[in-house]
């Protein structure tokens, strides 16, 4: 079955059309991404997914169920957290756990709220009260509060905005170890490095979807910059971005021939600052 569905989907508030007839289709088991820029519409349409709010028009279905109709139902099957922080400031993050899993009826609630605040590296805080904590911090609390009665869907609305590169990094983690264990992953980005995470990408602009595709196919709709200095001369030519295409020119430059593709991966600047952030820590 598909986690989501979605035909002809719009919401209109007052003269903004923020989803303009929005058609998807979300297999389970996945992570699914949603890029797009400010305003775009990302928040929208997952509040239109998890029940939040009343699109005007269209046919929308999560997990099988009518996000409105059987708003009940699919609360407990879900689990969203939005881009704004909706904590109480003055519980502690141990506390607000239990306000969200009493709310859902976790069983062997307490056992779980460990659990939650371990997966999410937060016992050492546990028991101090929301406002003191750092932005990062407190985003941490929000998912361990949509991750706690164990969803087989999580919405993450931005999760890591403003989140440091370590917390990103082991946020992206957490969302792969989901994943695998089954759970499926909705998660809106304006963040390029992010997409490339995801296993299917949908662009969205201007409440529209432009694109659903894997990352890299959605990479290989590019063109390369393929700059080559030899001893008396420098030479560019835009290539197709695929590895077959790098390849293939480079063969005219004396590249063995039975080497048919060639990738590099380069390591991204924030895997880069994360490296010296860490090597610094082992040597002080
Ligand atoms: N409650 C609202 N009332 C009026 N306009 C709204 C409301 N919520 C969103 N909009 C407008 O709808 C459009 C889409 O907004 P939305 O928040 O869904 O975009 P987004 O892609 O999530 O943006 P961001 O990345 O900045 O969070 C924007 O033009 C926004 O100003």
């Amino acid at each position: 079955m598909n986690a989501v569905e979605v035909r002809g989907l719009t919401k209109r508030y007052g003269n903004v059309q923020a989803l303009q007839g929005v058609d998807l289709t979300v297999p389970e088991g996945m992570i699914f991404g949603l890029l797009g820029s400010n305003g775009a519409g990302k928040s929208t349409l997952i509040k239109a997914l998890v029940g939040a709010l009343k699109p005007n028009s269209g046919e929308w279905q999560v997990l099988g169920l009518n996000p409105l109709r059987d708003q009940a139902k699919l609360r407990a099957l879900i689990g969203y957290m939005p881009q704004g922080v909706a904590l109480y400031e003055d519980l502690s993050a141990r506390e607000n756990l239990r306000f969200f899993g009493s709310a859902h009826g976790v069983p062997a609630l307490e056992q779980r709220i460990q659990e939650a605040l371990e997966f999410t590296e937060l016992t050492s805080r546990a028991d101090h009260p929301v406002y003191g904590f750092s932005g990062g911090m407190k985003k941490r609390v929000s998912l361990a509060c949509a991750l706690l009665h164990k969803p087989r869907m999580l919405f993450l609305d931005e999760p890591t905005a403003a989140v440091d590169p370590h917390l990103k990094v082991r946020s992206w983690q957490l969302f792969r170890e989901l994943a695998n264990a089954g759970t499926t992953l909705f998660i809106s980005t304006h963040l390029m490095d992010e997409a490339l995470l995801c296993d299917r990408l949908a662009i969205q602009q201007t409440g529209k979807i432009l694109i659903v595709d894997t990352p890299q196919a959605i990479l290989e709709h590019g063109q390369t910059r393929l700059t080559i200095k030899q001893a008396e001369q420098t030479s560019e030519q835009q290539i197709a971005s695929t590895p077959n295409a790098l390849a293939e020119t480079l063969h005219s430059y004396g590249l063995n021939p039975t080497i048919q593709a060639l990738t590099l991966h380069p390591d991204s600047l924030e895997t880069i600052v994360l490296r010296m952030l860490q090597k610094s820590e082992v040597s002080q």
